[in-house]
């Protein structure tokens, strides 16, 4: 029997084919889309039929030619429906291969008869094009899995294992980008727009992919977003990865500073002109920029009553300022993808055309046609037109100055202001264009002759072909938009820099935010994903070092300041940060080595951690500005330490709102006892620190480690195995490890060790895990039950799969 082992009769299938038939219904009171899953609200309101009928999105998107006349019905009706659920097993959670075992198992057959009960062929199924069956595809909508009883075993075992972070749920198309970016374990990766963080998990997920449990990768991911909420939905994400090679900024993109250490600096510091400049460049760079998501349609289907052309009009020029920037920060060599979840050719054939213009020979658009061979998409077009509320356009000669301001020339194929042949010249009034930022006058947009083919229809002579468009009816999805660049050269002077007034013939920011409120009318925040890990808006991460609910009980003297921000030294005392506004930083503390040899040894002496085998120095951060209340000791692996380090040296100029795995927690004693270290490890940072802790630790077999998993915390004289008792007293009274193992002797700990995070308190153990955790591992002993224990309890955890030890607090 499967976990839960609930099974329903017939007749509930009934509710579930009526959920079926019923396309698409929103509460009667309105609920924005923000593109997330929190904005479809779980209350149980009246529902009323959602509009899903917009005349000038299929006005648009035939005029454009993205889908052939012959498959518009399709096009259409596959739109008109609830995106089915997809998901992903976390290639390094412990027990990835007993995960994807009973999807293929249990679950693709258990559930085969609602599949055709709904007129599907297959309930579950995995994604052909991911790799090694990690990803899944499941025929139900993700309001069928939520709302259908029948279905309710498989949704508590996706909620579950996706709450411990063994499986993240994720739209099938937004899964696409990270595979085609080559990343290597040791690569350093910049995430610019990174949340809610489902690809940043990816991202992560493949830099530690080769790595063993307690050995760390040599390479990091920066995770970036401009949006202060949504970087702690993605903080919150992330964390389930237990990973230490993780900084989490927030920048606006286009800003992202290059942590230059420049010549004026270099002498202000008394450091030789001639040392070799230290930037911070990175081997591979995602950007899924802001977009106006129509691609997103079936799972966010406010945006059928939202969407006009002006959406994407408006982003087109945020969209190319965010992808030169993270071009300019990539190392030659280096590979970019420029993504979007629209399927408009304005924001992904248009942009993707004007930085290659920009960049020249500098960078080249990626042939990746022979990758994912059973991925289905489209190429990208070479043709396309431009509307805006006057109509369409073909070409840029054709604008009226009027409309100038949010139609810009390099939205059009060709990227030129061609002259016609039947005209002679083009007046070049001094007029502004909007769309140029540093207040270019149209006499800088020049007029250029057309050749023959250019004069018949705008076709672009770029490559574009080479860009990957993922249509919905193709494989039942949504929609998604991709170009893999490689930066061969460095770019043109010019373009290496920030986004500032001189290098861009885009408009700002601001100008495109202004150009938005005109004729747009979604935010600009529109398309996210579909990422149900983030149901909730967490509103302060545990970083936050204000959080008094600890009491500091030693001081730690901190090292050196990292980010020395004094607003954020300022602020930030509620436990609630301020959003970073209108350029000026806001809300997180400092980040400052641990430098305390009192504390550093004391951890070290307590565990029994050995500096040869795993260094603590210099790896342990903290989030502070008082000194003396360290509450939360992060570890940054060697690569984020090298960053942190560079970010000092040029003037703390990354806005670090997370960094790190959480190690070691202050922890207080009951009244009335003590112990030797006030710092208890971490459930997060457990994984990382087992294979070097060598005292504190309690060998248990299967019967005793379930009972404290059960029962949450257990006395010594309760324990099965009686000299358990004693081994549990002989620790010392404060934070300890109970490792599973196959009677009470010490195990070697390797990937199929399991573990949990314990107090010994005066007479009993206590569990310092979450409920989700323990609950967890009680269901995967249970699947294992018939095979392991034939009666009697052994106790082996040999079968049970999978890398790094278990738990978290
Ligand atoms: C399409 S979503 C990114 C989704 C994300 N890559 C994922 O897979 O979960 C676009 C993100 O860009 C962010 N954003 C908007 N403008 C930005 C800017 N100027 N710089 C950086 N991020 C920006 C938004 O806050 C949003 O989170």
């Amino acid at each position: 029997m499967g976990r839960g082992g609930r099974h329903r009769g017939r007749s509930q299938r009934k509710d579930f084919k009526e959920s079926r038939e019923n396309v698409w219904k929103r509460p009667k009171s309105d609920a924005s889309v923000d593109g997330s899953d929190n904005a479809v609200p779980e209350q149980k309101p009246t529902w009323e039929p959602i509009v899903t009928v917009n005349p000038n999105f299929e006005e648009y998107y035939k005029e454009q030619g993205v889908v052939k006349a012959e498959e518009w019905d399709l096009f259409m009706e596959i739109l008109r429906k609830p995106l089915p659920a997809a998901f992903r097993v976390n290639s390094n959670g412990q027990f990835c291969d007993e995960i994807i075992s009973i999807l293929e198992n249990d679950f693709m057959k258990s559930l085969q008869a609602e599949a055709i009960e709904g007129g599907e062929l297959e309930a579950i199924k995995p994604l052909p094009w991911y790799p090694k069956n990690l990803a899944w595809h499941s025929n139900f909508s993700r309001k069928e899995i939520r709302k259908n009883q029948t279905l309710e075993r498989f949704h508590e075992f996706l909620k579950l294992e996706n709450e411990v972070g063994n499986i993240t749920r994720q739209e099938a198309v937004s899964m696409v980008p990270p595979l085609f970016l080559d990343v290597h374990p040791d690569h350093f990766v910049l995430d610019m727009c990174a949340a809610p963080g489902s690809k940043t998990f990816q991202l992560l997920e493949i830099i530690h992919e080769a790595s063993e449990p307690g050995s760390l990768p040599n390479g990091l991911v920066v995770a970036n977003d401009v949006d202060f909420k949504r970087s702690n939905l993605l903080i919150h994400q992330t964390k389930r990865m237990c990973t230490s090679n993780l900084i989490v900024t927030n920048h606006e993109g286009q800003q992202f500073p290059g942590c230059r250490l420049n010549k004026s600096r270099a002498s202000e510091k008394g450091i030789s002109e001639n040392m070799p400049i230290n930037q911070l460049a990175f081997d591979r760079v995602l950007c899924d920029v802001p977009c106006s998501g129509d691609g997103t349609l079936r799972k966010a289907p406010d945006i059928w009553r939202k969407w006009n052309s002006g959406m994407g009009n408006g982003l087109h020029s945020l969209q190319i300022i965010l992808a030169m920037r993270g071009l300019s920060l990539l190392k030659v060599g280096g590979k970019m993808i420029y993504s979007t979840c629209s399927m408009n050719p304005v924001e992904d054939e248009a942009v993707v055309a004007e930085i290659l213009r920009r960049c020249g020979d500098s960078v080249e658009l990626l042939d990746v046609s022979d990758k994912l061979p059973e991925l289905i998409r489209r190429p990208g077009l070479k043709k396309w037109k431009v509307r805006d509320k006057g109509g369409w356009f073909t070409s840029y000669k054709d604008v009226p100055q009027n409309r100038r301001g949010g139609v810009l020339v390099s939205m059009f194929p060709s990227g030129k202001n061609l002259k016609d042949s039947t005209e002679t010249t083009q007046k070049n009034e001094n007029v502004d264009v909007n769309g140029c930022e540093d207040g270019l006058k149209e006499a800088d947009v020049p007029v250029v002759d057309a050749t023959p083919d250019e004069q018949a229809e705008e076709v672009s002579d770029l490559p574009l072909d080479r860009c990957m468009r993922i249509m919905p009816h193709d494989q039942n999805t949504g929609a998604f938009f991709i170009a893999v660049l490689q930066k061969i050269s460095p770019l043109p002077e010019f373009q290496e820099k920030p986004n500032t007034k001189r290098n861009s013939t885009a408009k700002s920011t601001d100008s495109t935010e202004k150009s938005l409120s005109k004729e747009s009318v979604v935010t600009v925040d529109a398309a996210v994903p579909d990422e149900s890990a983030v149901e909730k808006v967490i509103e302060a991460d545990s970083n936050n070092e204000k959080d008094d609910s600890l009491e500091p009980e030693k001081k730690i003297t901190e090292g050196e300041s990292i980010t020395e921000d004094k607003e954020a030294n300022s602020s930030n005392a509620g436990g609630k940060r301020k959003v970073p506004m209108q350029g000026k930083w806001k809300g997180f503390d400092p980040v400052v080595f641990v430098k305390d040899e009192t504390v550093i040894n004391g951890i070290k002496e307590f565990y029994g951690i050995k500096d040869e085998a795993f260094p603590l120095h210099g790896h342990l951060v903290a989030r502070n500005n008082d000194t003396s209340s360290v509450k939360r000791i992060y570890y940054v692996s060697k690569s984020v330490k090298e960053v942190l380090q560079l970010n000092f040296a040029v003037g703390q100029q990354l806005k670090i709102a997370s960094v790190g795995l959480k190690m070691f927690e202050r922890q207080s004693a009951k009244e009335g006892s003590s112990t030797l270290c006030p710092f208890r490890i971490s459930s997060e940072g457990l994984p990382v620190i087992l294979p070097y802790i060598t005292k504190q630790v309690l060998y248990t077999p299967m019967a005793d480690f379930k009972l404290l998993l059960q029962d949450k915390s257990i006395k010594f004289l309760d324990f099965a195995n009686p000299q358990l008792a004693q081994k549990a007293t002989d620790l010392v009274m404060g934070s300890c490890v109970v490792i599973l193992s196959d009677g009470e002797e010490p195990v070697k700990v390797d990937a199929s060790t399991i573990a949990i995070s314990c107090w010994r308190g005066k007479a009993s153990l206590a569990v310092m895990a979450t409920a989700a955790d323990c609950q967890e591992l009680l269901e995967r002993f249970a699947e294992k039950t018939p095979k392991t224990e034939g009666g009697s309890v052994n106790g082996s955890n040999d079968d049970l799969g999978g890398p790094q030890a278990m738990e978290t607090a």
